[in-house]
């Protein structure tokens, strides 16, 4: 359930048109809910309520100041996989008291400056990394709390790309290797021990495989226990899907709900949860206006004016998202592929769609607020488009969009 409605044949953000949107900030342009993002966090939240526990949005799926903003004043954690991510979090008024830090190829730079914040915990993928982050730890006289992401080894059913939870993948430390690195950690004087983590792919539509993941984790607990090593918090990763399509995966109530189950009887542990799609997906769409119609010798194109350097999920992943014109204009349909002005064939953001279009039309792209923005790049030097957050009956402007003169601000000619 979102905030993005037609009423009377146009589509509305909240109490919103997005044609007038479109309109005062121009297109190709990203239009977020905030009331979408504040209902999908408290999903979340209060599916877990009757359990310790924290929710870590995963930074990464949109990292928009403004939409950072709206979830920090919710009072939730925050899952980073950099420095630059841990900045905006702080920027955006979140407490780093609740970020915890994911990813496999940390820096010194970025593990001193998140001693520096007070992390509430660094998620460790190999020795290596422990090694690494006890030294910075020792060399600015701090301990640094840590957590293992252990790597399950289910199969988490999801697209290649964002399967992580396998062993062929390079996230995480393996299963029957989890006793002999927690001991490793042990020996290391500038490290505490405090959790475990998994993260085991992401767009999941079943329970089982989290569920699976969850109850191997918590027996490596107790196997662990039984060598005097105490886990404070437990923490599942992100990855439940959403509806782009016809999936039908789990409500995150209900998603949230099985993952305290399994928790039962172990109240002393904190639960952890890194949702990021789930929070962000359906919380916003992109705007794109209808440049031309070209009747090709196959298929017929409709140009837009967003490409693959804006939203690049159907190019990279083939992913579908939904196209909805923004007004609904009555007359005969056709079948198009949506494409957008960089030069690659790959360049789509939609095949073969039903659509009654003209030139100078707006479209919506659904299911645009994770992943979008924060995977668009200059290609073709292109500018990033502007980023819009609607509150109710106000539109705020969270990103402007770029300039030609800043994309080559920092380059030089030679002589
Ligand atoms: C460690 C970690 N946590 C959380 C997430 C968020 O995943 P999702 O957006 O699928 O919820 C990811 C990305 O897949 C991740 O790598
Ligand atoms: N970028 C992916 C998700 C990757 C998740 C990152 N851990 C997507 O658009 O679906």
């Amino acid at each position: 359930m979102d905030f993005f409605n037609y009423r009377d044949n146009c589509l509305f953000a909240e109490d919103i048109p997005l044609a007038s949107i479109a309109e005062e900030y121009g297109t190709p342009c990203y239009v977020y809910s905030r009331a979408t993002l504040e209902r999908h966090w408290h999903a979340f939240d209060s599916a877990v309520n009757n359990h310790k526990h924290l929710i870590c949005y995963a930074v990464k799926a949109n990292s928009n100041l403004g939409v950072l903003s709206v979830l920090a004043k919710l009072g939730s954690g925050f899952d980073i996989v950099s420095g630059g991510e841990l900045s905006r979090v702080i920027a955006a008024g979140g407490d780093p008291s609740k970020v915890v830090f994911s990813g496999v190829g940390k820096t010194p730079e970025e593990i001193a400056f998140a001693l520096e914040h007070g992390i509430k915990c660094f998620n460790v993928e190999s020795i290596p990394e422990l090694e690494r982050i006890d030294k910075v730890a020792k060399s600015v006289g701090k301990k640094a709390p840590i957590s293992l992401r252990i790597n399950p080894n289910v199969d988490a059913k999801t697209h290649p790309y964002i399967s992580t939870g396998l062993k062929a993948n390079k996230f995480g430390i393996a299963h029957e290797d989890a006793l002999a690195t927690y001991k490793k950690a042990q020996s290391l004087s500038h490290l505490e021990i405090k959790g475990m983590d998994c993260h085991i792919g992401s767009q999941l539509t079943e329970i089982s495989p989290f569920v699976d993941a969850l109850n191997k984790l918590l027996s490596l607990i107790d196997e662990l226990a039984e060598s005097g090593i105490v886990i404070e918090h437990l923490d599942v990763g992100g990855g439940l899907g959403v509806v782009y399509d016809d999936e039908k995966p789990p409500h995150p109530n209900e998603y949230a709900a099985a993952m305290a189950e399994c928790m039962k009887g172990r109240e002393h542990m904190t639960l952890i949860l890194e949702p990021g799609r789930a929070i962000a997906a359906n919380a916003g769409v992109l705007i794109t206006k209808v440049e031309f119609l070209k009747q090709g010798e196959e298929k017929n194109f409709a140009i837009v004016d967003a490409a693959m350097n804006d939203l690049l999920r159907p190019a990279l992943y083939s992913a579908w998202q939904k196209i909805e014109p923004v007004i609904v204009r009555e007359g005969k349909s056709n079948i198009f592929d949506v494409v957008g002005p960089v030069c690659e064939t790959g360049d789509f953001i939609g095949k073969d769609r039903e659509l009654t279009i003209a030139p100078n039309d707006l479209l919506a792209v659904r299911s645009a607020g994770a992943y979008g923005f924060v995977m668009a790049s200059n290609y073709n030097t292109r500018c990033r488009p502007a980023e819009v957050m609607v509150d109710g009956e106000k539109t705020v402007l969270v990103r402007a969009r770029e300039t030609i003169p800043q994309l080559f601000d920092n380059e030089y000619t030679v002589d």
